[in-house]
């Protein structure tokens, strides 16, 4: 399932699935306490290895903390599973008893034949040490508000051992991965789980904000959901954003006869003297990713020092808007990339018209974004060939009514997310928005949505270093020269951006990103069995 639900929907494909006689809410409850079992086994082998084989080995310890809600229910059913695999468990309730849901509330009846449930203020710092294992079971997708300090104290003493969390992390909002705890400054690089196990696809919050750096790893166990789309009229693509997974190495492969116009050329424009490695690098990555050519376009001014510096990128001298107009003259100019260090100047207010009146296939990035965001009439001229890939201050300056709504604390749910506030600005600027960040979503006019997530194995913090959003560009610009769509180009590129920091590793700067292309395109080809962007 690539699929990222919000709260909502999980609950209503639960609903669905219980209204149709098919499945009880206590039968999923129990297959989500079944499915963190599973994960703590497969994440902690040795846990698994019988008693038998060893006399002296001491019988294994959790503590389980239960929340008020169905989050608290499944932790009662964790419990219960592992009491029966030979663990001693200690309970703990957050809350009261009597008013737990009737689902959690029967599993909380089972867990009280087998062990007692003790009242919160007996959870206290000094008793971590005995236990090798956590299970956070407090709040799961029913997060509403700030976590209290008493759970807070629980959680920050929990630090040092085994810790899964039931769903999610109990402070992070499953709609917008907001953190909704004061999380210590010098904890900064620890999670707050080991592994979070989620049932049948990843929430937003997962993916997105503060929340995915805390989640330490996530695992999705199914519960037997699958079959309940139609249930509640979705059809997954319109409905659901999706996680970029795997690019199909088949839709990068070329075709053996084809010649270089038939893989598109990409037209990028270069800034002034001394402003033109952004350029330079963004046509750098165009041509690596496949374009057949790619010429940089140079004011008079900057024509020697960008022609010092290429070889296999061409070079055109393209003084105003009118020149542009004239170099367009050529059909076979199919991509156009504007932005990088480009100026903030009534000329280049001029290309970005030019640009956008041809109606080519349209990357801007940078100062464009700065002129269109200043100038309701080019802003007005954006199309659905257009990209747009604003990072977050440049999101904010091009849609500050948006951005205001993102950056407001969510006092109920359901809360806006990252995910809300691309598929808006792309629906108002009549194009594809990619909105970068470690949690990069891109969305298209019609709200077709996903992201391209850099977070748990896909990490990459040496990625935010100066000129790689102008790389991003140049890859952007390359797929769009060889024929892909605006929203598929993004999509491709922005996998590949992360793969190649991947590939690259600590140390990596915006240069070294192109340079990767062919090892991580390599790796694809023959290699299919990905999940198709
Ligand atoms: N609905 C279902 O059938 C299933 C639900 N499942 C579990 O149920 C969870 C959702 O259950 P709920 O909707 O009951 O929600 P939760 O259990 O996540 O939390 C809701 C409860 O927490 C309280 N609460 C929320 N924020 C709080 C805060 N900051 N401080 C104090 N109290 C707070 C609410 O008042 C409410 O009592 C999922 O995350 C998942 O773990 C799974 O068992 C799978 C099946
Ligand atoms: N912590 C991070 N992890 C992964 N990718 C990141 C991170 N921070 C930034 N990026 C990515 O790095 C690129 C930076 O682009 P941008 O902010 O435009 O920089 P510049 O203008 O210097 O080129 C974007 O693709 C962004 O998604
Ligand atoms: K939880």
């Amino acid at each position: 399932m690539n699929e990222l639900l919000t709260a909502a929907q999980m609950r209503a494909i639960e609903q669905a699935a219980i209204d149709s006689g098919a499945v009880t809410g206590l039968e999923l409850m129990e297959r989500a306490g079944a499915g963190v079992v599973e994960a703590i086994y497969e994440e902690w082998p040795a846990f698994s290895k019988p008693d038998g084989e060893n006399e002296q080995k001491p019988r294994l310890r959790a503590v389980v903390l239960c929340g008020p809600g169905n989050n608290g229910g499944d932790g009662f059913v964790v419990a219960r599973l592992l009491h029966q695999r030979g663990w001693v468990v200690e309970v703990f309730l957050y809350g009261d008893a009597d008013k737990l849901p009737p689902d959690a509330r029967v599993n909380y009846e089972k867990w009280c034949e087998i062990g007692e449930v003790l009242p919160w203020e007996k959870c206290t710092s000094d008793r971590w040490g005995r236990h090798p294992l956590v299970i956070e079971a407090l709040f799961g997708t029913g997060l509403t508000r700030e976590v209290p300090d008493d759970i807070r104290n629980v959680l920050l003493a929990t630090l040092n051992c085994r810790r899964v969390a039931v769903d999610l992390p109990c402070f992070i909002n499953s709609d917008t991965g907001a953190v909704l705890m004061e999380w210590p400054q010098n904890l900064s690089g620890v999670s707050a789980g080991h592994v979070t196990v989620t049932f049948h696809s990843h929430k937003h919050g997962h993916l997105l904000g503060a929340g995915a750096a805390l989640c330490g790893q996530v695992v999705v166990k199914s519960i037997g959901l699958e079959f309940c789309y139609e249930a509640i009229g979705a059809t997954t693509a319109e409905v659901f954003p999706y996680l970029i997974g795997k690019l199909q190495g088949q839709r990068l492969s070329k075709i053996p006869s084809a010649h270089k116009f038939t893989h598109g050329h990409a037209l990028i424009l270069s800034g002034g003297p001394a402003q033109t490695g952004a350029a330079r690098m963004a046509a750098r990555g165009a041509l690596r990713i496949g374009a057949g050519l790619v010429t940089l376009g140079v004011p008079p001014t900057a024509q020697q020092e960008v022609a010092a510096q290429v070889t296999a990128v061409m070079l055109k001298r393209i003084a105003d808007a009118d020149a542009l107009s004239d170099v367009l003259e050529d059909k076979r100019i199919n991509a156009l990339c504007l932005g990088p260090a480009l100026g903030l100047g009534e000329r280049e207010a001029n290309l970005i018209r030019v640009a956008l009146e041809s109606g080519r296939n349209c990357v801007l990035d940078a100062d464009a974004l700065t002129l269109i965001a200043r100038d309701k009439d080019l802003f007005e001229k954006l199309h659905p060939d257009c990209v747009l890939t604003p990072h977050g201050g440049e999101f904010a300056r091009l849609f500050p009514d948006i951005a205001a709504k993102l950056d407001a604390p969510a006092t109920k749910g359901p809360a806006y997310s990252k995910i809300d506030a691309t598929r808006e600005a792309a629906k108002r600027a009549g194009c594809t928005v990619l909105f970068k960040g470690p949690d990069t979503v891109i969305s298209d006019q019609t709200g077709v949505a996903s992201v391209n997530a850099a977070v748990y194995d896909r990490t990459v913090p040496w990625l935010a270093t100066a000129g790689s959003g102008d790389v991003l560009a140049g890859f952007i610009t390359g797929l769009l020269a060889r024929g892909f769509s605006p929203v598929h180009a993004a999509e491709g590129a922005a996998w590949l951006h992360v793969e190649c920091a991947r590939h690259f590793g600590p140390g990596l700067i915006a240069e070294d990103l192109p340079e990767q292309l062919p090892a991580v395109l390599q790796s694809l080809s023959g290699s299919d069995q990905g999940n198709a962007v």
